[in-house]
């Protein structure tokens, strides 16, 4: 795990796929919610956002997608984004699954070989190859989950931002998502960003961000991380 760690020369190791520096929001003028947040996910990499239930979290996930736009700071993505949110059922459009990994790039009026074959890879990317025909209505909150993230990898964007995407699952399809999007990282050198407050989901990622009251206070080793919760959620007790 390297976080542009500077070399010698002054040069940067490792490209960041996702960088925000002092990045501020605001709802309302005397209701600044982010203060100065700096944010780096190296490309290729899988890193998680932690923080207790209004530290900010999901107001900083939709900065970096920009369906908000910030009061303060600057924003660069390397390629397109694909936002999954919590609850599947706000983001899933069409009646199947194939149909429903298809309607972006129809939207974006591609030919209907290579949607077909978009449709088809993406859809075997999630292990989610058998089920083009299937009503989305008929799938487990995990595989809604995975059809979201096909889309977003048959249109391909190459840095994913997930919202808290397992709130709504149990914990073993929790886990197998979350496994799955680490393979899916590995295997395809797409850029994760994860928001969770599940401590058991650090040991899948590479790197990690704490938020305290909208501000970056920690980063780095996910076990390292994960101490410093336990200990914080013992003193509480
Ligand atoms: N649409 C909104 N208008 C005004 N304030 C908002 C709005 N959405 C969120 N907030 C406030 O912004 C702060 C940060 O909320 P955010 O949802 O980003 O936190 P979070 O860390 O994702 O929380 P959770 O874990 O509960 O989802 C909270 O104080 C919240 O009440």
């Amino acid at each position: 795990m390297t976080l542009d760690a500077p070399n010698p020369t002054g040069e940067t190791l490792q490209k960041a796929a996702i960088r925000a520096t002092d990045l501020c929001f605001a709802w309302s003028e005397d209701k600044e919610i982010l203060h100065s947040c700096a944010v780096e996910v190296p490309e290729g990499e899988f890193w998680m956002l932690l923080g207790a239930n209004g530290s900010g979290k999901s107001t900083l996930l939709r900065l970096l997608a920009g369906l908000l736009q910030p009061t303060g700071g600057e924003i660069q993505i390397s390629s397109p984004v694909g936002f999954v949110f919590q609850n599947p059922d706000h983001q899933l459009v069409m009646p199947t699954v194939g149909a429903d990994v298809a309607f972006g790039l129809v939207n974006e009026g591609l030919e209907i070989d290579e949607i077909r074959q978009r449709v088809e890879e993406s859809l075997s990317a999630v292990s989610l190859g058998a089920f083009q025909r299937r009503p989305i209505y008929a799938l487990s909150g995990g595989q809604k989950q995975r059809v979201a993230i096909a889309g977003a990898i048959a249109r391909h964007c190459d840095v994913l931002l997930l919202d808290e995407p397992t709130a709504l699952l149990d914990p073993d399809s929790q886990l197998e998502l979350v496994a799955q999007v680490q393979a899916l990282v590995k295997k395809r050198g797409i850029t994760a960003l994860w928001v969770t407050h599940r401590l058991e989901e650090l040991e899948y990622c590479d790197g990690a961000f704490l938020l305290e009251a909208g501000k970056v206070v920690d980063r780095g080793d996910p076990e390292r991380l994960k101490q410093r919760l336990m200990q914080t959620e013992e003193v509480e007790d």
